[in-house]
């Protein structure tokens, strides 16, 4: 960010220093328009193909491959933490998101590891991991964080696509998307032409809510 940009919001911040810090970051926001555009950090180049074609035109962002570290725990708090590492680097407005596959039967797991799961045990050992329940059903969830910079509290939005794990159908060439198969749908996400999925995606879903947000405050 711009050296004066940068003062300039620190300005604002230094204005307000008896709210809750979350309380503050949002005043930020609201009063200061975005002096560069978001930067969108991730190291998958499917991701970004995905966020472009569904907001791209409507936010305006830039992306950088960096590889962000895999963090544990909740995950609304990785992806916070994942957002504050990312806007150190960015030194702007910065973008992130995390993606889980959740399983019912296994209370959220794998979750936010479904990465390790895939790499080390395939779209086969991601169904194994139900062969003891009845119970297929799973969730693919998106959380993207914003924080202003690196000082700002980031703030989240989740979207939720509702489904169950099946054997893998489709083209391989995004992560779990063979054995995912959205509620009201007969074919995985893989199988669905690319428009359908961003059409009812849980990424669709988490955008949806961060377009809203920047046209509220008028980014
Ligand atoms: O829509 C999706 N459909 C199928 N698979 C997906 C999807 N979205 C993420 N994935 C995979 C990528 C990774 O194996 C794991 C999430 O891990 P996650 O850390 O969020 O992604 P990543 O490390 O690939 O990229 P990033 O640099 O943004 O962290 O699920
Ligand atoms: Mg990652």
């Amino acid at each position: 960010m711009a050296a004066s940009s940068s003062a300039q919001l620190v300005g604002k911040l230094g204005s307000a220093p008896s709210l809750p810090t979350a309380t503050r970051s949002l005043d930020r926001i609201i009063s200061a328009k975005l002096a560069q555009p978001v930067t969108f950090v991730t190291g998958n180049a499917k991701k970004l193909e995905e966020v472009k074609a569904i907001i791209g035109g409507k936010i305006p962002f830039k992306s950088v491959k960096l590889d962000l570290p895999e963090l544990q725990g909740e995950p609304e708090e990785i992806s916070k933490e994942k957002c504050r590492i990312a806007a150190r680097q960015v030194q702007g407005p910065t973008l992130v998101e995390d993606t889980c596959l959740c399983y019912n039967a296994l209370n959220g797991l794998p979750g936010p590891y479904v990465k390790w799961f895939l790499q080390k045990t395939g779209h086969e050992g991601l169904n194994n991991l139900l062969l003891a329940y009845d119970d297929k059903s799973a969730y693919a969830m998106c959380i993207f964080s914003f924080a202003m910079d690196a000082d700002s509290e980031p703030i989240t939005f989740t979207g939720k696509t509702h489904g169950v794990v099946v054997p893998a159908r489709g083209p391989g060439d995004f992560g779990w998307d063979p054995i995912f198969q959205p509620d009201g749908y007969d074919l995985t996400y893989a199988e669905m032409p690319k428009e359908e999925k961003n059409k009812i995606s849980h990424r669709r879903r988490a955008l949806d809510k961060v377009r809203e947000f920047f046209e509220k405050h008028d980014l």
